[in-house]
């Protein structure tokens, strides 16, 4: 049974249609990332599926359940825990603060959790009684990824893990991510604008392009095809021949 398994899957703002019928399924104990331009829709995918927009059109299954509308924290008590884009920690809380507020949904064993996160995040141990305003932005990312693992997810999905991070913290939180994943069994759904690295830590990839799916698979496929080196990991110059060629394509395999 997949995890999550999204269907025909529209989203408005206002008359603007952001998804255009998207389609996704993600696997237990799979890294599955979404990668597009800016504007393609990831973040209005994420958000709908975290149930903080309404679906147009579509469903949205998760663990053989459909949860399209169902209120935010309910889904949070369900196992699906949301980093959003920016991070968003609570600045005048502290850091241990901001992460028991992770287990908000659960009563007890919150100790063991934080045990867990400050393994991954020793920084994050160092800091704790220190206010999550005062972190640089590599630790906040590390905090919004820590109060996430405290609701104890089944599907933890972030949005852009990568943004405003140096390479080498890019690097790092990729490989805490990777490694939550093989060793906790954390099932990731991430979106993110680096395709290297985005390519380099899922096990599967869908490319979205003005809100819909326009090219999905093993990211080892992805990684050896021209039109994701050409447009996503820039190895060869995009002649125009070859942005002739991406637009004309409306399906690719
Ligand atoms: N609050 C909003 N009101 C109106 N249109 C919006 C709003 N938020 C997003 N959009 C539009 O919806 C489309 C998808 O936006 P979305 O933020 O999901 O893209 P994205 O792929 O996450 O891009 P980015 O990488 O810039 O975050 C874009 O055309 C955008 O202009």
């Amino acid at each position: 049974m997949s995890v999550l398994s999204v269907r025909n899957l529209e989203a408005f703002y206002g008359a603007i249609k952001a998804l255009r019928g998207v389609s996704i399924d993600v696997e237990q104990g799979e890294i599955v990332a979404i990668l597009g331009a800016n504007g393609a829709g990831k973040t209005t995918l994420m958000k709908t599926i975290a149930g903080l927009m309404d679906p147009g059109k579509g469903s949205i299954t998760f663990l053989g359940e459909e949860i399209a509308g169902v209120d935010p924290a309910r889904l949070v008590a369900r196992g699906i825990s949301l980093v959003p884009e920016g991070r968003e920690v609570f600045p005048y809380l502290t850091v241990e603060e901001n992460l028991r507020l992770g287990a908000f949904t659960r009563k007890g064993g919150a100790q063991d959790d934080l045990d867990l996160v400050y393994g991954y995040f020793p920084i994050l141990q160092e800091r704790r009684r220190q206010a999550a305003g005062f972190l640089s932005g590599g630790q906040q990312q590390m905090l919004a990824i820590g109060r996430g693992l405290m609701a104890r997810p089944k599907l933890m999905m972030l949005d852009e893990p990568s943004l405003g991070l140096s390479p080498l913290l890019t690097t790092e939180i990729f490989e805490i991510i990777a490694r939550l994943n093989a060793e906790q069994g954390v099932t990731m759904l991430l979106v993110e604008q680096n395709a290297h690295i985005a390519l380099e830590t899922a096990h599967k990839g869908y490319v979205l392009e003005m809100g819909r799916i326009m090219m999905s698979g093993p990211t080892e496929r992805l990684k050896a095809s021209e039109d994701i080196q050409e447009f996503y990991l820039g190895r060869t110059e995009a002649t125009e021949r070859g942005q002739k060629r991406w637009k004309r394509r409306k399906t690719w395999r």
